[in-house]
């Protein structure tokens, strides 16, 4: 991580001081600790300079940069700004040899990158921290307004509950906040071919392709739709069309066209020099969306991995930068940083990040056997995007996941316990969406957060009954399950949404054209319990841990617990082969009328 701003003049000693700033992690709900605070004094006395330190929700460390003295390099720092909320990020320097009052501009750069809260440290002359300006921006009113406070030490700050305030700022946040929408959202127009006679299924998947660019934070400007037979192989809409929605971009102003489906890199080279603004397909636009919603460890990873993966070809020439796309969406990478975008770094990039995934993944695999040492059974939520899957996790757990009307709003795998009367109690996995035309680089790199998916002993399949498309977004879940080798396991249809359907009729259908089906609304709290109940009577049986010795006649019982059990431990000795595995009631109890467990 290196650090932005004027580092001219500084020494290397400094310079490194600031690098391992990256590493200090705050505590979440707390605005900054002891220890960088009292490092960013220490750099500010000894260098006379402004330090700004940038940190996330979750305490992370996004930037560390200099100023010159009195202003903050603020364009060199990227935050994510949608519409309606704070940033999630939030600054927090140094005034070298003054108080920590915020000072006008300090106020202006809370507004424009509409930080969480601005913090300045006042450094007294003999380096110590003095007095400290807190600065909130409110989103009420017609007009931004910004509030600051002084703290008397950074006692004071340190225990400051800044997200409380955050929380209830965005709370009461006017929706119509009329946050300059022209510098914070980009413009989109979307474009979808037709190559089929019945334009129903492309203009749903362009709709959908609306849903997926507000997702991302676009205003979306208009749709367009061509026909033609097929694809064209230079420029995918032909050249005359091209040309059409070049003069639609000029004269909307619009920032960015996206089209429905994956593009070639020489189609989107060619359609970048016809339109003459960025180009953005449907698979960037996902992995865009991917790369703001991944929060743990490893799904940042995947999803950095298969954007440079889908990257990679598309940069023309050896070691040219991605100046085409500029900033913003298509540019930017997992947890607020901008992608590499150099050739030769990238492909370092994705070895490192292949290796370091290898490392993430041979930990997670030690917290599932925690949980699998627990001998629950594991039930998996699957379904289309916006299925309402997180709303019946929480239904179910109370487990406080994300819920939003939005695409995509989980990525990351979420497990909880979840009890059913008579004491007996299932893990429930929370886990990404499915959608239409998924990029495949994005089912390869999920993978392996679907394999807790694979793994369940059931699955409830949760469709949004209300949704026009219902029956392809079945489908297109089922590709998917199949695709996973997990279509055969035992599934419930868990039919959502059941309040906004008004016709019976509707609701019928669904619960004939599916096996085992529920019908629940998550919102009202509807066929809760029978979905319970159902689960209770589709769960699998308990595993229990055993140990067995199987003498060698009796060899065939190893096939058996390899095909109906989980092995754990497998050892060849002089009477017989000892085994140690996860069982099921009933191969417990053969194998004990047999005489054959050993403890
Ligand atoms: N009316 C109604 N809305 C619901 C119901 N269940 C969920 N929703 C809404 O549907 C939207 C999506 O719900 P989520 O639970 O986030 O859906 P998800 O399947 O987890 O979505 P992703 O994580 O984005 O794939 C939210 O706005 C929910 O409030 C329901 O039973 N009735
Ligand atoms: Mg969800």
């Amino acid at each position: 991580m290196s650090v932005r701003g004027n580092i001219e003049g500084l020494s290397q000693v400094m310079i490194q001081r600031l690098e391992s700033s990256y590493d200090i992690t705050v505590e979440r709900g707390q605005v900054i600790n002891v220890q960088l605070a009292q490092e960013m004094a220490a750099i500010t006395h000894a260098t006379n300079k402004e330090i700004a330190v940038y940190l996330d929700r979750r305490g992370k460390v996004l930037h560390v940069a200099v100023g010159n003295g009195d202003t903050v390099p603020l364009d060199e720092i990227s935050v994510r700004r949608g519409h309606r909320r704070l940033s999630g990020v939030r600054c927090i320097h140094t005034h070298p040899g003054e108080d920590g009052d915020l000072s006008p501009a300090d106020l202006a750069a809370l507004e424009i990158m509409r930080f969480d809260c601005m913090v300045a440290l006042g450094i007294l002359k003999n380096g110590s921290i003095g007095t400290i300006g807190l600065g909130f921006l409110e989103l009420k009113a017609s007009e931004p307004v910004t509030r600051k406070m002084v703290l008397t030490g950074l006692r004071e700050l340190t225990e400051y509950d800044y997200l409380t305030d955050v929380e209830e700022i965005e709370k009461s946040g006017d929706p119509l906040f009329p946050v300059d929408q022209k510098s914070v959202q980009e413009k989109a127009l979307l474009v979808a071919l037709q190559t089929e006679k019945d334009n129903q299924t492309t203009l749903e998947s362009l709709h959908e392709l609306a849903q997926l660019a507000v997702s991302a934070g676009l205003a979306v400007l208009g749709k367009d739709l061509q026909k033609r037979s097929r694809p064209d192989a230079a420029t995918y809409i032909g050249q005359g069309k091209a040309q059409e929605i070049q003069l639609a971009a000029q004269a909307q102003g619009a920032d960015v066209v996206i089209f429905d489906d994956e593009l070639s890199p020489a189609q989107q080279r060619n359609l970048a020099e016809l339109i003459g603004v960025k180009i953005i397909d449907r698979t960037m636009l996902i992995l865009d969306i991917f790369a703001q919603r991944a929060w743990s460890n490893e799904g940042k990873l995947q999803v950095e991995l298969a954007q440079l993966k889908y990257l990679l070809p598309r940069l023309t020439g050896q070691g040219t930068a991605l100046s085409r796309l500029g900033g913003g969406i298509g540019t930017r990478g997992p947890g607020e940083t901008k992608l590499e975008v150099d050739r030769r770094r990238i492909r370092k990039r994705i070895s490192d990040l292949e290796h370091r995934l290898e490392t993430v993944r041979k930990v997670r695999n030690i917290h599932r056997r925690r949980w699998e040492a627990m001998e629950l059974p594991v039930v998996a939520l699957v379904g289309y995007t916006n299925a309402g899957k997180s709303s019946i996790m929480n239904c179910l757990t109370g487990a406080g996941v994300l819920v939003e009307d939005q695409l995509f709003a989980t990525l990351d795998p979420t497990t909880r316990i979840v009890e059913l009367p008579g004491h007996r109690s299932f893990l429930l996995t929370d886990t990404v969406g499915f959608i239409r035309k998924l990029p495949h680089h994005l089912v390869a790199a999920f993978r392996a957060t679907l394999e807790e998916t694979m793994e369940a002993g059931l699955l409830l399949h949760v469709i949004d009954g209300s949704n026009d498309q219902v029956d392809e977004h079945i489908l297109a879940v089922h590709q998917v399950l199949t695709d996973l080798g997990v279509m055969g396991k035992p599934m419930i249809s868990v039919i959502n949404k059941i309040d906004l359907i008004d016709s019976d009729g509707t609701l019928a259908r669904l619960l004939h054209r599916v096996d085992h089906g529920v019908a629940v609304s998550a919102r009202k709290k509807m066929g809760i319990d029978q979905l319970l109940q159902q689960i209770g009577e589709m769960l699998p049986q308990p595993l229990t841990l055993i140990r067995v010795l199987i003498p060698f006649k009796k060899a065939s019982l190893v096939t058996a617990l390899h095909d109906y059990g989980r092995v754990i431990n497998e050892r060849y000795s002089a009477e017989g082969i000892e085994m140690e595995a996860y069982v099921d009631q009933r191969m417990k109890g053969m194998l004990e009328r047999e005489g054959l467990l050993t403890d």
